[in-house]
């Protein structure tokens, strides 16, 4: 991976062509970054130690950014990874007390939105714990890869609001649905190796020293296939996700409307986050 640091716009914005540059890439958008290899296969990585990849304002914005300039270069596939520790949190405390304040609306789709409708494969290399929307990010992607002891979890409920940024429509799919009733309605962590006993759809849950392995195997994989057909293929089975989410604004944000607006719920966030 070259350090170099080239904006995105220097970029050709396909690199699907026969005359095709092969040279890789770098570049850092605050607490996300990303990198593009010889096989045309792009890294987004989450690195905020300090937030543990919370959606801050100021972390949105940079993944946002990030998936901005990899959708200009139009890589074969993406590899979506955060820390060692921690993949991401979820939304940040301040956030959801401001949601609870009434003085912003919810707008928490945004990151499902723009993961699902990628023209790329994405694979999630949970290699950390994943909290909340930290976990739907994954959901969002096309294969899951998750560690045997790192946490999961859907803890909405926790701090005495609903689910959101379309938990309640995608994770039947990732864990079936009686366990996605289990795991929304008790918010409870379970380790990696939990659901690895659970039988889940999740692709593989394994060593953490071996998530980011596996995901760059099958990157390897998807990226050696006609990407013409990957994104076609991936267009199509995107589509049934695009309704999901559809389904999901529908309730997530009335039940958000309703549950961010009970007077207990300030107090339930300002005591339980787990920051
Ligand atoms: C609209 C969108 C809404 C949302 O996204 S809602 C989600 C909002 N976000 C949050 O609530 C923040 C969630 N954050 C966390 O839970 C924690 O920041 C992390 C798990 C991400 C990291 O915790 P740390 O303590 O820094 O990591 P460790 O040292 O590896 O964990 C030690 C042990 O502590 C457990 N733990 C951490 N927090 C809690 C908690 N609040 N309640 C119960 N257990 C907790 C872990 O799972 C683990 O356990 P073990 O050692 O057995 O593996």
């Amino acid at each position: 991976m070259s350090e170099e640091k080239l904006h995105p716009k220097q970029v050709e914005p396909s690199r699907h062509g026969e005359d095709a540059d092969p040279a890789s890439l770098f570049e850092q958008y605050g607490r996300v970054s990303f990198s593009l290899d010889e096989k045309e296969i792009a890294t987004i990585f989450m690195h905020d130690m300090e937030g543990q990849n919370v959606f801050s304002h100021a972390f949105v914005e940079d993944f946002l950014s990030v998936l901005d300039a990899v959708e200009e270069i139009d890589p074969r596939v993406v590899i979506l990874r955060g820390l060692t520790s921690t993949f991401s949190g979820g939304a940040d405390k301040e956030s959801l007390m401001e949601l609870a304040s009434g003085k912003i609306v919810v707008r928490d789709l945004v990151i499902s939105e723009r993961l699902i409708n990628c023209r790329f494969p994405v694979i999630s290399a949970m290699e950390g714990h994943a909290m909340g929307g930290g976990f739907v990010i994954a959901l969002c992607s096309d294969i899951i890869i998750a560690s045997r002891e790192a946490r999961y979890g859907t803890v909405f409920m926790n701090m005495g609001f609903t689910p959101g940024m379309g938990t309640t429509t995608l994770l039947q799919g990732a864990v079936g649905s009686y366990i996605a009733n289990e795991m929304m309605f008790t918010g409870r962590r379970y380790k990696g190796r939990e659901l690895a006993e659970k039988s889940t759809n999740i692709n593989y849950i394994l060593p953490k020293k071996e998530v980011l392995a596996k995901a760059a195997d099958l990157a390897l994989q998807i990226a050696e296939k006609n990407p013409k057909s990957v994104q076609l293929l991936k267009y199509s089975l995107a589509a049934p996700k695009k309704k999901l989410l559809t389904d999901a604004r529908l309730q997530e944000d009335m039940m958000h409307a309703l549950s961010f607006g009970y007077p207990e719920t300030k107090k339930i966030i300002d005591d339980l986050y787990a920051g």
